[in-house]
């Protein structure tokens, strides 16, 4: 809805209505067409002003109404009504003014913003393109290149940016509204030919092909597979060689391909499931509503080792105060140093100061004493653990919550080291800390909502995705990750090569492959937990038992490079070589091509032909099944869970949505089948069996992701 009423005197107010952001609903549209029109026709109104409800001026179209059929007026010729008025109109942004937001702005003679406000044309993180003439408009008034900056990054501008480049008018502190109304009567009577931005020609730019081609080799190189940045390069391109009605068609061609795109429909899943995650709530019926977290002001780390140095350097730039401690003096020395660079790296980059004060450091644990919340971090030893965690509930002051950071080890049995179990809960952070986006809390069976609720605002305040899930060995992430790489291996078993399979997932959008992404995290990682799970044996050289662990097939190459120290990158050799330890630049090895033809040889396994599509099928589908089994344990809420955390901590493509969302695209029926296929083949790997959610899901007749957690209901009732 759109509200119209008359201030000082001659100046028509334009309210958009509709909570908590005013997107551009088919209501709100219908609202600004009536109001504008009647401001116009209104003798007594001389300018017009229009602003947004409750501080926000517009997040943009209503993300929610893409799925279903487009109904009242379109967003263009409301937009291109009011710029075609004979009365100023001035658009007084506050909080947000985001794609058709922004475009609507635009659309404006003038566009007023308070110095806190932002703006921006994140549609191509939707997987669109600023439609509503936004790719037209703003190459015209701030310049092809500026313009094709935003529009392919989708990048929210800040107040004073935006003034710089021109897209905005004055900036102001004081009430926007108010400021707006007294330009607008200002400008009463000025000509407003020069205003209209649709009118202006695209601003020169010396060599246009070249511009074009870097931008098109930037997007196709960051987008990986993803058509959207590919499609606003285009379209900006018809802007700065097209005239304004020719590129305005362009804008509505390009437009229609993506709209309807799968890509499209992944990345608004995305968007929703960012936000539903932070709805969390656990199987005992605790809710994000109704449990309120506890105040954090100081945090402390314990184990200052990779991890622990990006935990600090979070909770530092969120503002937290930091206790960090490391016993081992030169490990100590080091990551105080390791810390502050990253402190003033990450300052420099965000234009403030760093904060190096608010971070202590000390080598004895009895420095955490007056922590609110401490992470412990240190390294992934139950035994190491269990004693930190007895050492902190004699030092900390009651009530402090206690979190590991572990990344698969049980949560619980650490929370039963401590008199408050309650108060335990996991904080599975990703490398590098502070920069991944995803954090997985893990509360075990006895950990608090309070607990949980302040593990999930804290990570909110260091600009984390947190996504709360059950205890169980490797959480979510890690739990998926186990049968992707199981299938990974046994490709290499069959007649892959890691270079083929890898291909196969960097080509699906993968930022690495299996094996790179082994190789960067080091191949002595899941060996160690493949020993502590007595799956080792480096006596079973050969024969079928030599690939059985536990009745169920076992590929040992993993435990046979370890071995041979092949340990990844840092090691200059695992499933590819390097140049040098530590070098990035991956590359085939024929040594490692040579030991698999050995190993086949030695257990008499046939070499076949194997396909992309075969790769993707086996990784995926086992991977999608253990996902399955997840949301039947109850490990996780809902299969947006699962799907941020892929897309957060993973590197699964956005524009895919998410493993879940991946399957219903695919359709559970073709999951099913093919894993059903695979099973029958593989009888002796018990991840290949499908779940029997899936099962049940498909015989429900596949209902849309939206409605599983129904499914999932009823499949945990009977339980
Ligand atoms: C040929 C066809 C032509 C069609 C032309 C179509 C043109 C499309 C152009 C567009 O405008 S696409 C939309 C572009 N806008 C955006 O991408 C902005 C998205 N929103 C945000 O970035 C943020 O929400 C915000 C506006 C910066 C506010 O952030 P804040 O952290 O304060 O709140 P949130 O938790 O993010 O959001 C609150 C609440 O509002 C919902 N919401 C936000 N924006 C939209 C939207 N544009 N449409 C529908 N709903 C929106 C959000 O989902 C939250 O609700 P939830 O229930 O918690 O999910």
């Amino acid at each position: 809805m759109a509200q119209l009423t008359r201030v000082s005197g001659s100046v028509g107010l334009i309210t958009l209505q509709n909570p908590p952001v005013n997107a551009l609903s088919a209501a709100v549209r219908q609202g600004i067409v009536d109001t504008v029109k009647k401001a116009v026709s209104d003798p007594l109104v001389k300018c017009v002003v229009i602003c947004g409800q409750n501080g926000v001026f517009c997040g943009g179209a209503d993300i929610r109404e893409f799925g279903a059929p487009m109904t009242g007026p379109p967003l263009v010729p409301m937009i291109h009504a009011i710029e075609a008025t004979n009365k100023p109109v001035v658009a007084a942004i506050e909080g947000a003014a985001l794609g058709g937001g922004l475009e609507l702005a635009l659309g404006c003679h003038y566009r007023i913003i308070h110095s806190k406000a932002r703006v921006g044309l994140p549609e191509v993180t939707l997987g669109l393109l600023p439609a509503a003439g936004g790719s037209q408009r703003l190459p015209r008034l701030i310049g092809v290149p500026a313009a094709l900056e935003l529009i392919t990054t989708g990048r929210h501008v800040s107040a004073a940016e935006a003034l710089k480049l021109g897209i905005v008018d004055q900036v102001t502190d004081d009430n926007t509204v108010d400021t707006t109304v007294k330009f607008a009567l200002s400008v009463v009577g000025r000509s407003l030919e020069s205003r209209r931005i649709s009118t202006f020609p695209c601003p020169p730019v010396s060599d246009l092909d070249a511009v074009f081609d870097v931008a098109m080799q930037r997007v196709r190189q960051s987008a990986r597979g993803a058509i959207a940045p590919v499609t606003c390069v285009q379209a900006v391109r018809a802007a700065a060689t097209l005239p304004y009605t020719q590129g305005m068609k362009r804008e509505q061609e390009l437009m229609a391909t993506l709209f309807t795109s799968g890509q499209a429909r992944a990345l608004q899943y995305c968007f929703f499931a960012q936000r539903a995650v932070s709805r969390w709530s656990m199987p005992s019926g605790a809710r994000w509503d109704t449990s309120k977290p506890r105040p954090i002001s100081k945090a402390a780390v314990i184990g200052l080792g990779t991890m622990g140095r990006g935990i600090a350097v979070a909770l530092a730039q969120a503002g937290l105060s930091v206790v960090a401690v490391e016993t081992q003096e030169k490990q100590l020395m080091d990551a105080k140093q390791a810390v502050s660079g990253m402190l003033e790296r990450g300052a420099k980059r965000r234009g403030v100061a760093p904060a190096l004060g608010l971070v202590s450091y000390s080598h004895n644990i009895q420095a955490v004493a007056e922590a609110d919340l401490v992470i412990e971090a240190v390294f992934e030893d139950m035994d190491l653990k269990k004693k930190v965690f007895q050492q902190l509930s004699a030092v900390c002051k009651p009530g402090t919550l206690l979190c590991t950071n572990t990344s698969s080890l049980d949560v619980d049995h650490l929370a039963s080291q401590t008199p408050s179990p309650e108060l335990v809960v996991g904080m599975h952070f990703f490398a590098p800390a502070h920069v991944m986006k995803l954090l997985e809390v893990v509360y075990g069976p006895r950990s608090s909502p309070q607990a949980v609720a302040t593990a999930m605002q804290l990570g909110k305040k260091m600009g984390k995705v947190s996504v709360a899930v059950g205890n169980c060995r490797g959480f979510v992430g890690n739990r998926m990750l186990k049968p992707y790489m199981e299938q990974a291996f046994f490709l290499l078993e069959e007649g892959a090569t890691p270079e083929l399979v890898d291909q196969a997932l960097e080509e699906f959008g993968f930022a690495m492959g299996v094996f790179r992404m082994s190789d960067l995290s080091g191949l002595d990682v899941g060996w160690r937990v493949r020993k502590a799970d007595g799956l080792v044996d480096p006596d079973a050289t050969s024969g079928r038992s030599a690939r059985i662990r536990q009745g169920r097939r076992y590929s040992p190459l993993g435990d046979l490079l370890c071995e041979q120290g092949r340990f990844g990158q840092k090691a200059g050799r695992g499933w590819y070589q390097y140049d040098k330890p530590g070098s990035r630049v991956a590359k085939p090895d024929p040594w490692l091509h040579n030991f698999l033809e050995q190993y086949r040889a030695r257990h008499g396994l046939g070499v076949r032909h194997i396909d992309h599509q075969e790769v993707l099928e086996r990784c995926l589908y086992a991977l999608i099944n253990e996902g399955f089994r997840i949301l039947e344990d109850g490990i996780a809420a809902g299969p947006e869970d699962i799907d941020a955390i892929y897309v957060f901590g993973y590197g699964w493509p956005r524009y895919r949505g998410g493993p879940m969302f991946y399957a219903g695209m695919v359709g559970l029926a073709n999951v099913l089948e093919r894993l059903e296929h695979f099973h029958q083949v593989h009888p002796d790997v018990p991840y290949l069996q499908p779940c029997s959610l899936l099962r049940r899901l498909v015989a429900s007749g596949s209902p849309p992701i939206q409605k599983w957690r129904e499914v999932i209901r009823k499949v945990h009732s009977q339980l």
